[in-house]
């Protein structure tokens, strides 16, 4: 991989809240190239939104963040305020779930658009104007002379959902990090919003770092994917490898509960991974899987597996007993 966009190196997050200590996020590190699509995929509770919030320092106060990240070589982590005001939007770039409760239901699109532009950039009103509607256009709106004068009720959930992707892409952040920005959407408008940003990383050269607790989402879109498991990473690799050769129990199970085209025949039935996310107060020093997992044993409970590179290859994963069939094409590439 040529130099890192945005280099993510032994970030821990641990919240202190009134009930006790959590540990969010535990000494992950991962790395984007420009114009990479990566992909966080987890089940709710993993981490996932904790470790994309700390990229530009949006979380709450009550969150003790230690590690590094950065941008194009400068440090984030304990950057002042004002730094770190410049880099959101401008640099770092954010879309959430739910459109509606981000977006201001008393202004229009295009004022809101606006704003956006104004914080960052100094534009006449009417250049403002043509800009919104250029944006919507890149997003794919049509008729967007017209919406842009549109207010969020106006518009379907699809549609406010890539006005909330025009507002991010507004100022040509070099990174798009976008956290479950279909969910709420259906099958259709979904692939709409997944094509969207396949169009912005084609034409704008935007680094997307697209959060997800779908494997369909990550099959369709991600060019790396690193799969999360109670604030630790446990496994990542290029798309194709990851799907092909699972070798974290973790994913495997993931993949067995998804319904991916090519995967599974349709009469197939998906699988459950039993039990839950724990929530941790502090990391033990074992696999956090270990409770569910089909192949743990003493050595699991006892020591965590480290995050290993497989072969030469940019596959690693966090296993002490990986999958059989991904063990036999490991050791057939050894040999
Ligand atoms: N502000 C907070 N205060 C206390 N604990 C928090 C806070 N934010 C997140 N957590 C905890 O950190 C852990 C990781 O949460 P996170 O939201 O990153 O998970 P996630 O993988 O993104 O899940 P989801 O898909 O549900 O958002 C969870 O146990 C969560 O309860």
């Amino acid at each position: 991989m040529t130099a890192p966009i945005l280099a993510v190196d032994d970030l821990s997050v641990s919240f202190v809240t009134e009930s006790g200590n959590v540990s969010a996020v535990d000494h992950v590190s991962l790395e984007m190239a420009a114009g990479e699509i990566v992909g966080v995929v987890g089940e709710s509770g993993c981490g996932k939104s904790v470790t994309a919030m700390s990229l530009a320092g949006l979380l709450p106060g009550s969150a003790r963040v230690t590690g590094s990240v950065r941008l194009r070589g400068t440090e984030l982590i304990g950057a002042r305020e004002t730094e770190l005001r410049r880099v959101r939007g401008k640099e770092i770039a954010y879309i959430f779930q739910e459109p509606m409760t981000s977006l201001n239901p008393v202004l229009t699109v295009g004022r809101q658009i606006g704003e956006v532009l104004e914080v960052h950039e100094r534009l006449s009103r009417k250049r403002v104007r043509e800009r919104a509607v250029e944006l919507l256009s890149l997003v794919g709106i049509p008729s967007a002379a017209k919406r842009v004068d549109n207010y969020p009720h106006q518009l379907s959930g699809g549609m406010r959902q890539r006005v909330m992707i025009a507002m991010a892409v507004a100022c040509n952040p070099t990174v798009l990090v976008a956290d479950e920005p279909t969910t709420a959407l259906d099958v259709t408008v979904q692939a709409g919003i997944l094509k969207v940003l396949r169009d912005l990383r084609d034409r704008l050269g935007t680094s997307i770092l697209i959060i997800t607790h779908d494997l369909g989402v990550i099959a369709d879109i991600a060019d790396r994917v690193v799969v999360m498991y109670a604030g630790r990473v446990v496994e990542q690799a290029p798309v194709t490898e990851l799907f092909a050769h699972p070798h974290h129990h973790y994913t495997d199970g993931l993949l067995n509960a998804s319904p991916i085209p090519g995967r599974h025949a349709g009469t197939e039935r998906l699988q459950e991974i039993p039990g839950l996310v724990p929530v941790l107060a502090t990391q033990p020093d074992a696999c956090t899987f270990a409770d569910r997992c089909p192949a743990a044993d003493d050595t699991c409970r006892a020591s965590a597996p480290p995050l290993e590179r497989l072969g030469g290859s940019d596959h690693r994963a966090a296993c002490w007993h990986p999958v059989p069939s991904a063990r036999a094409a490991r050791q057939e590439t050894i040999r």
